[in-house]
């Protein structure tokens, strides 16, 4: 199968080794001139631990729309609508599959409805616990994808360190998928005082709670949120030292202002920009988002996070039966 992907950042350069080591064809489109130089000339991957591109890239994201039978899409999520809008025409694209994770804030749409606006394709999202530095490394890891043909795609995907899960819930898969960046931020804070381990089990156990709520104003399955997408992938965001959402959370507690960490990275952590689209769908749907409300204040209204902590502490005491 041909498989194009939009999006040369870690996660589309490990995703793209995945597709050739499975036999597939894959070209990428990558939107730095020097970039494509570098895959081309099979230079490592300095963003992925050095590891080797397995296969080519381009400048011309036509040329990787006309190349494909399945096109990926791994940019970050503010920026899909633009590039989806350079695509003249879709030939023999028979699928969109998204591996981005985040809510565009203009609009406050999800990937599956900015795909959309384009085009009238069989969607599918993929989406769990998956950093591109463990999977271009091989490292055991599984995912969900939901949407369509996913009974194809899981065969297309999955090998002996890649397996795939279907489901038929695509909000709750984007939803969770785009929820868990906002609450690992708020984890990388909890890290950053120096590791308040109480509180961050805490922290995650409620931020499933608020991401069960958020998607269920989209309809999402409550079931979802146990799953790869849901509970494992904020696990992994949450704990782990590759996750820049997590690093952000962790700067900003150690004195950091964000848009010193902003400049000081070239990749993308989607939670500093999802979050401004979540309190803002709260707000217009009354739904009370504590968690994200706070990481908002922090980010953008420049709250200082222990305050922040004492407010969460200092709610109103609530009898929930099943907490
Ligand atoms: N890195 C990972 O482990 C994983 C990332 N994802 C998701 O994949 C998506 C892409 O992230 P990464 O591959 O990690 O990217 P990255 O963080 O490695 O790099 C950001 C990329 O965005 C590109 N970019 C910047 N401005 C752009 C523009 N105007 N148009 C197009 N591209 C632009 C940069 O060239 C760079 O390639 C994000 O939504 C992320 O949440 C999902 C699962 C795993
Ligand atoms: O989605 C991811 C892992 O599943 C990547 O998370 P970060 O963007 O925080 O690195």
């Amino acid at each position: 199968m041909k498989f194009g992907v939009i999006g040369a950042g870690s996660w589309g350069c490990a995703f793209a080794n995945l597709l050739v080591e499975n036999s597939h064809d894959v070209l990428v489109w990558a939107r730095r001139k020097e970039i494509v130089h570098e895959i081309n000339s099979l230079k490592k991957i300095s963003y992925l631990n050095g590891i080797l591109p397995l296969f080519k890239a381009t400048n011309n994201i036509q040329e990787v729309v006309d190349f494909s039978d399945y096109l990926i899409i791994a940019i970050p999520v503010q920026f899909i609508r633009e590039n989806l809008a350079k695509i003249s025409g879709w030939k023999n694209v028979k699928g969109i599959i998204n591996l981005s994770k985040g809510l565009e804030i203009k609009t406050l749409k999800r990937v599956s409805e900015i795909v959309r606006d384009f085009v009238d394709l069989p969607y599918t999202v993929l989406s769990g616990p998956s950093h591109a530095e463990e999977v271009a490394e091989k490292i055991p890891t599984a995912v969900t994808i939901a949407g369509g043909n996913t009974s194809e795609l899981q065969k297309f995907f999955s090998n002996d360190y890649f397996r795939v899960y279907t489901s038929i819930d695509v909000a709750g898969v984007e939803i969770s998928g785009a929820l868990k960046n906002v609450m690992a931020i708020a984890a990388g804070i909890l890290d950053g005082f120096g590791g308040w381990d109480n509180a961050k089990a805490a922290l995650m156990t409620r931020a499933l709670f608020e991401m069960i709520k958020f998607g269920k104003i989209f309809d999402a399955d409550e079931r979802t949120f146990f799953g790869l997408s849901g509970v494992g992938d904020l696990m992994v965001t949450c704990n782990s030292r590759h996750s820049r959402n997590r690093l952000l959370g962790e700067f900003i507690a150690k004195g950091k202002t964000l848009s010193e960490i902003v400049k000081s990275s070239k990749m993308v952590a989607e939670g500093m920009y999802t979050v401004k689209a979540v309190v803002n769908i709260a707000s217009q749907q009354s739904i009370d988002m504590p968690i994200s409300k706070e990481v908002y204040k922090i980010l953008y209204e420049n709250k200082d996070p222990k305050i922040s902590m004492l407010d969460l502490m200092r709610r109103p005491l609530k009898e929930e039966w099943y907490i």
